[in-house]
């Protein structure tokens, strides 16, 4: 970071592997589009059953439910990382992890979206360390009143200027 006086890269940002571990494993548990929608453009019937989807159907798929099926994701509710391991992440069985969606109408600001992120967590965690403080929900509490993902009453958290950057 010494040719940027500090400022981190793009290279820096997308270079930190426990990084990115964690920013997959948050967009799992809480996946900001909770639900894609489609509309089926001819009939179809799911494969192994007799459910026919008639042409003009409009499709749900929860994104919430897909990330937290303890088939595909063991002990959904943990928090846990490694899940998006070098290692793990290979054992990812196709199509239940989709937070940026999937196929041609796929999310076209991934990109900018992860780096946004994760250029926001470099800076923040640099100078400052982040707790859960008295009126932080534990577990938190989703609403169900809003399209996209939220809380009930936000995420207070408390902020602790890191004694590197105290004045
Ligand atoms: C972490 C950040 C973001 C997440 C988790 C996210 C997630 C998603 C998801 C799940 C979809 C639906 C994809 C599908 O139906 O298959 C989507 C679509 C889309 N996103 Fe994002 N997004 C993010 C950031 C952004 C940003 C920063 C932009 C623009 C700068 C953006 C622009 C779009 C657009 C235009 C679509 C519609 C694409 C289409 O229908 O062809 N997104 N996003």
């Amino acid at each position: 970071m010494k040719a940027t006086k500090g400022a981190p890269t793009y290279e820096d940002v997308f270079g930190l592997p426990y990084l990115n571990m964690v920013v997959s494993e948050t967009l799992r548990k809480y996946p900001p589009l909770p639900l894609l929608d489609r509309v089926c453009i001819q009939e179809y019937q799911l494969p192994g059953t007799d459910v026919v989807l008639e042409k003009n159907t409009p499709v749900f798929i929860s994104l919430l439910g897909l990330h937290r099926d303890p088939n595909y994701f063991p002990e959904p509710d943990r928090y846990d990382p490694e899940r998006f391991s070098e290692d793990n992440k290979r054992h990812l069985k196709p199509y239940t992890y989709l937070p940026f969606g999937e196929g041609p109408h796929n999310c076209i600001g991934m990109r900018f979206g992860l780096m946004a992120v994760k250029t926001a967590l470099v800076h923040m965690l640099a100078e400052f360390e982040v707790k859960p403080c008295k009126d932080t929900p534990v577990p938190l509490v989703l609403s169900t009143r809003s399209s996209v993902l939220a809380t009930v009453s936000g995420i207070p958290l408390e902020f602790v200027r890191s004694k590197a950057h105290a004045a």
